[in-house]
């Protein structure tokens, strides 16, 4: 007889744009409950997918689902590193960009179905300063659109939209400095992101070559466009093509450091201090997928 794997579902009530309120009958009616035996617990405040993750792992559990965006995922991704209990992914987020960079369908009972065939793999997770992530970081422009986003009273495209207009009237190009073994450089542009997968959410591709198993950290540096440049930038973000930009660098590597301006920064779209100097370093198929 094969013992069903004792599986926790964390369902994040406030991500995205509600899709979860239905989540446990359809897990109910559509998870394979022969391999999969399921408790579900959803989170109370910001925080609490890392505690209740953290349970899991010294209870025993074999499977934690992420139910929500990036920020729930990161969370619980947070707890699970280096552990033996693998993270499956149900996205009801806003931008949902590990999933989306994973294939993982947006329609929930797909991918309830995906998770019932899916096999554990090994994925990297990036570690910056004393913050851990495993979808994209970053400094700058995108930084600061986290932090104005957060401020807002709605979530969800429109709102996005609206943050990301805002913050670019204001904004001017920054210097960077990046260093390690191999290079020193200072580089000047609008924002420095720091990609595990290729996607910031929503299909907005800002490392199109970024792979999550290969050990690598893809450094993306953009430039500040003209307002004339933005419409050919915003197609090449959302076909894959960001790197046939002139705006457009990448440094890819497993550990740097960077010295930024500013102290803010954002994890998958969650506003966070890094502080002014950033240090970066991958930690190769750290955490275990279920996918
Ligand atoms: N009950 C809660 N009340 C308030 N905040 C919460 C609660 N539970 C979780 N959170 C916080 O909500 C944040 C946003 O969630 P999440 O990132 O999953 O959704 P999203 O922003 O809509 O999606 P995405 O990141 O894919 O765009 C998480 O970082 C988490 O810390």
């Amino acid at each position: 007889m094969i013992t069903a794997l004792k599986t926790l579902a964390i369902v994040n009530p406030i991500s995205g744009t509600g899709k979860q309120k239905n989540i446990e009958c359809l897990l109910k009616k559509y998870l394979d409950h022969e391999r999969f035996h399921l408790q579900v617990e959803k989170t109370g405040y910001a925080g609490h997918g890392t505690e209740l993750a953290k349970l899991a792992v010294t209870n025993d559990f074999d499977v934690v689902i992420a139910i929500g965006g990036d920020g729930t995922i990161n969370e619980i991704a947070n707890a699970l590193t280096f552990s033996d209990v693998a993270m499956g992914i149900i996205p009801c987020g806003s931008g949902n960009g590990l999933a989306r960079h994973l294939g993982i369908p947006m329609n929930t009972k797909r991918a309830i179905q995906c998770i019932n065939k899916a096999t554990i793999n090994k994925i990297d997770t990036i570690r910056a300063n004393d913050y851990r992530f495993i979808n994209v970081a970053g400094i700058g422009f995108d930084a600061l659109i986290a932090h104005e986003f957060a401020k807002m009273k709605s979530r969800g495209l429109a709102s996005y939209a609206k943050a990301i207009l805002k913050c670019f009237r204001i904004f001017s190009n920054q210097s960077f400095v990046l260093k390690n073994k191999e290079i020193e450089t200072i580089e000047n542009g609008m924002m420095l992101c720091f990609a595990n997968s290729s996607q910031f959410g929503n299909n907005a591709y800002i490392a199109p070559s970024a792979k999550v198993d290969d050990g690598k950290i893809n450094i993306s540096l953009l430039k500040k466009p003209k307002w004339f440049q933005i419409p050919v930038l915003g197609w090449k973000v959302f076909t894959k093509g960001i790197n046939t930009s002139s705006l457009f660098s990448e440094i890819i590597t497993n550990e740097i450091t960077i010295v930024q301006q500013s102290d803010q920064g954002h994890i998958d779209g969650e506003p966070i201090y890094f502080g002014k100097e950033i240090h970066l370093k991958i930690d190769p198929l750290s955490l275990k997928l279920l996918a």
